[in-house]
């Protein structure tokens, strides 16, 4: 038991997939595994462990946003000994070459907040997915014939933004999505030593206004869900 999962130890698998929303956790859990178990509803972050293709996998909903969202991976990490750690997420398409519905894999992710920088005066801290992870969810969602994306993303800590230069003058250097967890994921991975990934299926395009509904979000992504559980256990 950690401060905000109630799992007993050995409930969680040492392979975890992270969507921000808990109901998608469940949707996971309850469509893809054999046998779920629920094993936390603290602060309803549902968590649930079953197998897939007959291996072991857990799924744990991380709430919105780098604060919330390093509260459930480093507790996964530290005390239950979580090893590869892959966010399912949504994200806003910042080019016009990436649409709604596309895959788009975070090879980095460009951050200004200070859950990344706080630790720094100097340097500017380059948050990276692991290489193996990345490799192998390229290969799965290309085999799959998936339209997938891989570059840089955006991990922001505000949603409504008053202004959006910025943003899209990062859009101008090739950042393809905008979400609000992975840099800080990535940041995790590199301190404790283990695996993180960011795949995010396009929800909504910050530049056509074209969206998904929020039951879109929470049941449809399949093929994100399907990558996602294939490298995990790869
Ligand atoms: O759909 P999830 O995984 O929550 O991800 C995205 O959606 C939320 C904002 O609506 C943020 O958490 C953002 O990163
Ligand atoms: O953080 C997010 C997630 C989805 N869409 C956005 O525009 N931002």
């Amino acid at each position: 038991m950690s401060v905000h999962i109630e799992a007993k130890p050995g409930d969680i698998a040492d392979k975890i997939l992270l969507p921000g929303d808990p109901l998608r956790a469940k949707y996971i859990a309850e469509t893809f595994f054999e046998d779920p178990v629920c094993y936390n509803q603290v602060r309803g972050m549902l968590g649930y462990t079953g197998t897939y293709n007959g291996k072991r996998i857990s799924v744990q909903g991380t709430g919105m946003g780098m604060p919330s969202a390093t509260i459930y991976a480093q507790e996964l990490i530290e005390s239950y000994g979580v090893k590869r750690l892959i966010r399912v997420g949504t994200c806003g398409a910042l080019s016009k070459d990436v649409h709604v519905r596309d895959l788009i894999l975070a090879q980095g992710a460009v951050t200004s907040s200070a859950m990344v920088q706080k630790h720094f005066h100097d340097f500017h801290f380059a948050p990276i997915a692991d290489f193996h992870l990345l490799k192998s969810a390229y290969e799965i969602a290309e085999k799959q014939g998936f339209t997938t994306h891989v570059g840089n993303i955006l991990s922001e800590d505000t949603f409504y933004k008053d202004d959006m230069t910025e943003t899209f003058q990062l859009a101008k250097l090739g950042i393809k999505g905008v979400e609000m967890e992975a840099a800080a994921l990535y940041y995790l991975g590199a301190k404790f030593g283990i695996q993180t990934l960011a795949i995010c299926t396009v929800s909504d395009h910050m530049i056509t206004g074209e969206e998904t509904t929020a039951l879109e979000r929470q049941t449809t992504f399949d093929e994100m869900i399907k990558v996602g559980l294939d490298t995990a256990l790869s």
